[in-house]
């Protein structure tokens, strides 16, 4: 009790102040994004006033007092350091501004000034110039050498900027923009073509950096500005020409004694290079073509480039009219594509990779096909089936190389740009061919497989083992995963699509959906299991196409949250559930993640859906031991908490024991909402719920009434006492649970009743005292004369 009293309010207070601290902390937390933002912008505004902004007042002030015949030069503008006291009442404003210099010569101006324009506008009407006309000829001149340097250091400094704001941009850099303020600065401006910018890749890295590449360009020109403004930084560096080696970034400006100023950009090199080659190596272990041929010239190649371009932007319009809804939509491939031609995202590595697989497909389709084949085969050595292979352990070693899925959902759109190419030769060549056999002019051809082709291009088609699946609507999302209602294009029938991502060099990730699979293959022909039509796994994405169900326990539940309560209801659905948990069980297996989500209605049938954690329990065994915790906290028993931490056995250290017990006290968690409205611990939030499910001086309340002040029969009360009890051993099998009274009720007619009270009258008149024994007896008498009577 006093444990209990001890608990409670610490665990509320700890609450309390959980709430708080998160309160204060994502409050900081936008302030401080706020705040950084601002801080950013008045971090720019007093770069700005340093660096490239309006000029200081001093300078302005003093440049007014240097004599007519000075010649105010963009350097000496620049140079001035003179400073006016406060008292010269020189008044500054950034975006409108009355200027009022009383000096010996009393120049009083009002100017007003647009920032936003960069430029300044006079405002002569209001001038008052007492020292003549000279003086304004000099302000004037003054105003003008001051917008020119604006103008300049304007540009340098947005150049910086784009500097700094690049995030994904490879080491090339915007080379368009660069290319166009080069030009405004009267530097090189030469654009550059795709195949220059191809050999260029294959030059050695200090030609790279001597032909002035948009890369070098951008280090060098943040170099440059770097240096004009800080002109401490005296250091002149090569960026190009650094060769890491081992070293990381501290260690390379270490050893070459550099500046630590330069940390920022060095490391920013440092990371653009690992990424890059981390790319290279994916692309090349996933690619099993090592006969790729690149002879042909450059100008075939730059043709090929823009055909694949343009039948890619013909399947960015067909995805984009495709009408993908929010809830299905991806990435958008434009988007993807869009950023895929910036020359930004991945360098020069990718760039030609990806002109060599365009070459080698349009020198030879039929040849790319095959070798595309080859690395499909490659992928999906990644047998399911088996245990870890070579190639996993392989994968493993390499966990730093691994390609985006995004990566690979942009090379199936490019298989599916390519395929429709193909199709469109095709057609082409069909016509030209029947022109000359015929000498008829072009005939339609009606399109089934390019039509195909494109469905794959938009995003609303999956093609799981060559069955192609039309997305209808998204139907639920879990942790890592998107389950979709899916046609299959060539039946029609309905199909669930479950699409797993996962960490592809991930060994645990990929043996839990290896086991998900063994699992759902192993209940395929049970009625209680959703059953598992077919999947694909490769390259971080698994594909389950599953029967689909209408509806799930969760969304059910929801639905039926503020209506008064139905014994009946409750008592169907959970006995459907625990007629799913019977099959598994039955079958050795323990669920571990059993929630109203993961029960679905398929066609009137509760199923019992969601593999990903269960593990099939080893004969002889109760209990299983998992390394790591994972559940749904709501619905988890103590037992799959509370590590184990036994001193004797080392081996079990740290293991949570999970068993069948375990999803019998989840289905005493459904089933508790199902007459509450929430599971037993609902009421305690974030960490502190799991702490109260832990601990087992929080006891759960049974209340006899619900909130409605319903009453809840005892034969329910006691099955749910029965399945959350705290000790497994003592908890009730699901065999138990079935045959227990709540889910044999009996009915009973008045003249049962009737009846009932005659004889135990008459019962009494003969025999005064009954003991408790006979009282039993006659009960079950009574029971059994009413089985005829059962639901
Ligand atoms: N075969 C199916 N038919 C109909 N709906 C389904 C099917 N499978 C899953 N769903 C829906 O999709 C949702 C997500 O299911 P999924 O199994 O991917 O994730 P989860 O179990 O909720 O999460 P996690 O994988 O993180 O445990 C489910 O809650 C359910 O509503």
């Amino acid at each position: 009790m006093g444990n209990n009293l001890m608990y409670k309010p610490t665990s509320i207070d700890i609450h309390k102040n959980q709430d708080l601290k998160l309160n204060s902390k994502y409050s900081r937390n936008e302030g401080m994004i706020e705040g950084n933002d601002n801080n950013k912008n008045i971090q720019d505004d007093s770069d700005d006033e340093q660096i490239t902004g309006f000029p200081k007042l001093s300078n302005f002030g003093s440049a007014l007092l240097t004599s007519e015949k000075e010649n105010i030069t963009k350097n000496k503008l620049t140079n001035t350091n003179l400073t006016l006291n406060d008292d010269k009442s020189l008044a500054y404003d950034n975006y409108s501004s009355t200027l009022s210099i009383n000096r010996a010569g009393n120049v009083n101006t009002t100017s007003s000034m647009s920032k936003a324009n960069n430029n300044y506008e006079y405002n002569n009407s209001s001038e008052n110039i007492s020292t003549g006309n000279s003086t304004f000829q000099r302000f004037k001149g003054l105003h003008e050498s001051i917008k020119d340097e604006l103008n300049t250091k304007n540009l340098e400094r947005r150049k910086t900027r784009r500097f700094f704001n690049r995030t994904k941009m490879g080491v090339l850099g915007p080379a368009m923009r660069t290319n166009l303020e080069n030009e405004k600065l009267g530097k090189n401006s030469k654009h550059e073509t795709i195949e220059e910018k191809i050999n260029k890749y294959d030059q050695p890295a200090h030609l790279i950096s001597s032909s002035s590449t948009v890369a070098s360009s951008s280090y060098t020109s943040y170099h440059d500005t770097h240096q004009s403004i800080n002109q401490t930084s005296q250091t002149t560096i090569n960026y190009d020409l650094i060769d890491f080696g081992e070293l990381n970034p501290v260690q390379y400006i270490k050893k070459n004694n550099l500046p630590t100023t330069e940390l920022p950009t060095i490391s920013k090199l440092y990371f653009e290079r690992q990424r890059a080659e981390s790319r290279k190596i994916a692309l090349k272990k996933h690619s099993s073509s090592k006969e790729l041929l690149f002879s042909s010239s450059s100008s075939a190649l730059k043709n090929s480039f823009n055909q694949i371009s343009d039948a890619q932007n013909e399947s960015k319009c067909i995805s984009n009219n495709t009408g993908d809804t929010d809830a299905l939509s991806e990435p958008k491939i434009s988007d993807k594509e869009n950023s895929r031609s910036t020359w930004s995202r991945n360098g020069y590595a990718i760039l030609k990779d990806d002109y060599i697989n365009n070459l080698e497909y349009y020198k030879n389709p039929s040849g790319y096909s095959s070798s595309l084949n080859k690395k499909r085969e490659a992928l999906s050595s990644i047998n399911v089936n088996t245990n870890h292979n070579h190639s996993y352990q392989e994968l493993g070693d390499n966990k730093r190389n691994k390609i985006s899925t995004k990566g690979i959902e942009s090379e199936i759109e490019h298989v599916a740009a390519r395929n429709s190419m193909l199709e469109q030769q095709k057609v082409e060549q069909l016509n030209s061919a029947n022109i000359h056999k015929h000498g008829k002019k072009k005939v339609e051809i009606i399109e089934p497989k390019s039509a195909s082709a494109n469905r794959i291009a938009s995003k609303s088609v999956v093609s799981v083992n060559g069955v192609e699946y039309e997305k209808i609507e998204l139907l639920g999302r879990g942790g890592s995963s998107k389950v979709y209602k899916v046609k299959n294009v060539h039946n029609n029938k309905i199909f669930a699509l479950k699409r797993v991502m996962f960490d592809e060099f991930d060994e645990s990730s990929i043996d839990s959906f290896k086991g998900e699979i063994e699992l759902l293959k192993k209940l395929e022909n049970e009625k209680r299991v959703v059953t598992l039509i077919q999947h694909q796994m490769e390259s971080g994405v698994l594909l389950l196409i599953m029967e689909c169900g209408d509806h799930d326990l969760s969304q059910i539940l929801n639905q039926r949250m503020n209506m008064p309560l139905d014994i009946e209801f409750i008592r169907f659905h959970a006995r459907e559930m625990l007629k799913c948990v019977k099959v598994v069980h039955d079958a050795g297996i323990v669920h571990s993640d059993l929630k109203p989500a993961n029960f679905v209605f398929v066609k009137g049938i509760l199923k019992i859906i969601d593999f990903g954690i269960a593990n099939a329990v080893p004969d002889h065994t109760v209990n299983i031991y998992r390394e790591t915790q994972i559940g749904t906290p709501n619905y988890m028993a103590p037992e799959a908490l509370v590590a184990m931490n036994s001193q004797q056995d080392s081996d079990q250290q740290n293991k949570w024991k999970v068993g069948k017990p375990s999803d019998i006290w989840s289905c005493g968690c459904i089933l508790y909402q199902m007459f509450y409205g929430r599971p037993p611990y609902g009421s305690f939030q974030g960490q502190n719920r799991l702490l109260a499910i832990m601990n087992p001086n929080v006891k759960i309340v049974f209340s006899e009434k619900t909130s409605n002040n319903e009453r809840i029969p005892r034969s329910a009360l006691e099955t749910m006492k029965a399945c959350l009890i705290r000790n497994p051993d003592k908890r009730w099998a699901v065999d138990q649970v079935l045959e227990g009274s709540f889910f044999n009720p009996v009915m009973v007619t008045s003249f049962i009743i009737r009846d009932l009270i005659k004889n135990a009258v008459n019962y009494g008149a003969d025999q005064r005292y009954v003991t408790d024994e006979k009282i039993t007896e006659l009960a079950d008498d009574v029971l059994n004369r009413l089985a005829d009577f059962r639901l």
